[in-house]
């Protein structure tokens, strides 16, 4: 397939690693087990790292280690809630027992992402393989200024996942990730009690009143902590999602404006009603967002650890 950037393969690490994605199934199985909501946490956190710099470990890199002013890449405040970051490492450790050298991070997050996905319920999407390592992270600016916003519109969307190649339908299938996970009240604060546009005005009432209740206004300190279910069935990869927004139930802007955007409602429609065409283009809305920026070849490192750059 023409459309895999250079240097990647699905056969990358078949003579130096056959066993890598057995180990990364081996090790987050009993992750999944123990913590249900690791699935949501290791999609999102393949995506905050694609989104920042590429595919390139960038956003495992520890806060600590400089002298610079600035606070790294993890530090930003779209990075909020993310999670998870040790199980990737925890996988690194046991691969570098293996095949010492080898195998990047930015690959391994993939894995874990696309493992994710598929225990959850959701399509198994075939990866190809070679990516390597940033030598830095970015700055929290930069990286604030490449995640999206919580108060993201379907325009905006569609312009930022156009940057990856994704056409409109790849794009309605990638937001389909909201299908797991949860969403921290103070990212709808202002959604839910300083409404401008469509944003709450055409919410669900009685959904409404829910999130009102979960998150209320005027409590800082729940506002950190209290969250909300992205859909009903949280834990599963599934196109509830799509259902649930068409019942104007969906939980973020983007959520809700999908299915009433004239470019993008249709497809909604057409994914709430059949969830094999949603897994299908979530896989290659999926490969899309796995492609974005990667080092390969001689660009870049293999880190021994994931959260650490060796000089
Ligand atoms: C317009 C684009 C997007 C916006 C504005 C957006 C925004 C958000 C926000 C605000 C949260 C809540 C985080 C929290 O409060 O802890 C969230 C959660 C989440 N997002 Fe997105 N997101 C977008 C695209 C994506 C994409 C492309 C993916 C995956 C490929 C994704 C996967 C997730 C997942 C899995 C969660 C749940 C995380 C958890 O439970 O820990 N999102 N998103
Ligand atoms: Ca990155």
């Amino acid at each position: 397939n023409n459309s895999i950037p250079k240097g990647l393969s699905y056969n990358f690490y078949n003579k130096t690693c056959p066993q890598l994605e057995d180990i990364v199934r081996a090790t987050l199985a009993p992750v999944f087990t123990n913590d249900p909501t690791s699935a949501a946490a290791l999609l999102r956190l393949m995506f905050h790292d694609c989104q920042v710099q590429g595919c390139d470990a960038s956003i495992l890199i520890d806060v600590s280690n400089s002298a610079s002013l600035e606070p790294p890449e993890l530090g930003a405040k779209k990075n909020f809630g993310i999670r998870k970051r040790e199980s990737i490492n925890q996988i690194k450790s046991r691969i570098e027992e293996e095949c010492p050298g080898l195998v990047s991070c930015a690959d391994i997050i993939v894995l874990a992402a696309r493992e994710a996905v598929a225990i959850s319920g959701g399509p198994r999407i075939i990866v190809p393989l070679g990516r390597r390592d940033s030598i830095s992270a970015s700055s929290s600016e930069d990286a604030d200024a490449s995640l999206p916003a919580p108060d993201f519109g379907v325009d905006d969307a569609l312009s930022l996942f156009a940057k990856l190649g994704m056409t409109t339908r790849e794009t309605v299938a990638i937001m389909g990730s909201h299908t797991l996970g949860v969403t921290h009240c103070l990212n709808i604060m202002d959604r839910l009690y300083r409404p401008s546009d469509v944003r709450g005005s055409n919410m669900d009432p009685r959904f409404e009143a829910l999130l009102k209740f979960s998150c209320p206004e005027n409590i800082p300190f729940s506002q950190n902590i209290s969250f909300v279910l992205n859909d009903p069935s949280t834990f599963i990869f599934d196109n509830l999602y799509y259902k649930n927004s068409l019942q104007r139930r969906g939980v973020l802007r983007i959520d809700a404006e999908l299915p009433l955007n004239t470019r993008t409602a249709g497809i909604v429609e057409q994914f709430a009603a059949n969830s094999d065409d949603f897994f299908q283009e979530f896989g290659s809305a999926f490969l899309k967002l796995s492609y974005a920026g990667v080092l390969t070849g001689n660009h870049g490192i293999i880190r021994s650890m994931c959260n650490f750059v060796d000089n």
